[in-house]
């Protein structure tokens, strides 16, 4: 049974950082029953989690998706490029450890947060803009070349993370909400999705797509296509600039 990790949501989950859009009230309650709903989409779907203990005082830790980037055998842990969210990667780094994985660190002055890294096979794509910078990139390749890792920049300065504007679909084309997309043609194959949340996809195995419920004309592309859409509402998390991707790390081993 594949693996995900995952972590429960603060109680400061609504002093959450925004960079990009207007700040909206979060419902904390909603918050924690929607992320349960997130964590049984994953059950359902023959998923086992395991949780990284919460960090109360982080506001942002439910997005655990960016303490770490996961490669075969390897567990690089993301030095996060927002001084608040430092914090988290202890646990999460502790968490995979004992999950078997090797642990590399980016370290100072790399900056690395795992929402910017697309993985498509052995091609990854680091998004270099607001969280992730160079140093940071240049670690993370030092890490997965001698895996056999082809480590490519792609600029991101529309949207917070690289993968708040593209994700790929299980054969490999990205997918992206044009307007937000900084350079479509840094990808291999592009193809445009009609909503901003339509960008965002989980691959649960078996051509099963998580994604959010946001994105219904998405999703019925997606369907078209001959994918299987696995819907779950996170408004909540929305707010915060999370996508269905933040909320969890796959483990592939
Ligand atoms: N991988 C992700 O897209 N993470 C979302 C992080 C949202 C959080 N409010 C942040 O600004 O860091």
């Amino acid at each position: 049974m594949p693996t995900a990790l995952i972590r429960r949501p603060s109680p400061r989950l609504a002093e959450g950082l925004v960079t990009h859009i207007e700040r909206a009230p979060v419902d904390i309650g909603l918050a924690s029953t929607q992320w349960q709903q997130y964590v049984d989409a994953l059950h359902r779907t023959g998923w086992s989690t395991v949780e990284v203990p919460p960090i109360e005082e982080c506001p942002d830790s439910v997005f655990v998706e960016d303490t770490m980037v996961v490669y075969g055998d390897l567990a690089v842990i993301a030095r996060a490029g927002a001084n608040e969210r430092r914090a988290e990667a202890a646990a999460a780094e502790e968490t995979v450890a004992a999950q078997g994985y090797e642990i590399r660190r980016i370290t100072d002055p790399g900056t690395l947060d795992g929402g910017d890294v697309l993985k498509i096979g052995a091609t990854i794509y680091v998004g270099q803009g607001g969280r992730t910078n160079a140093a940071g990139i240049e670690q993370l390749r030092e890490a997965l070349a001698p895996l056999g890792a082809d480590v490519r920049a792609v600029p991101v300065q529309k949207v917070l993370h690289l993968k708040s504007a593209v994700t790929a679909l299980p054969d490999g084309t990205v997918i992206g909400y044009e307007p937000l997309v900084d350079d479509p043609s840094a990808f291999d194959s592009f193809r445009s999705v009609p909503e901003e949340a339509g960008a965002h996809v989980v691959l649960l195995g078996e051509d099963r797509l998580l994604m959010a419920a946001s994105a219904p004309r998405s999703a019925e592309l997606f369907a078209e296509l001959g994918y299987t859409p696995v819907v779950v509402d996170i408004s909540e998390f929305e707010k915060l600039e999370g996508c269905v991707t933040c909320l969890s790390v796959r483990l592939r081993r």
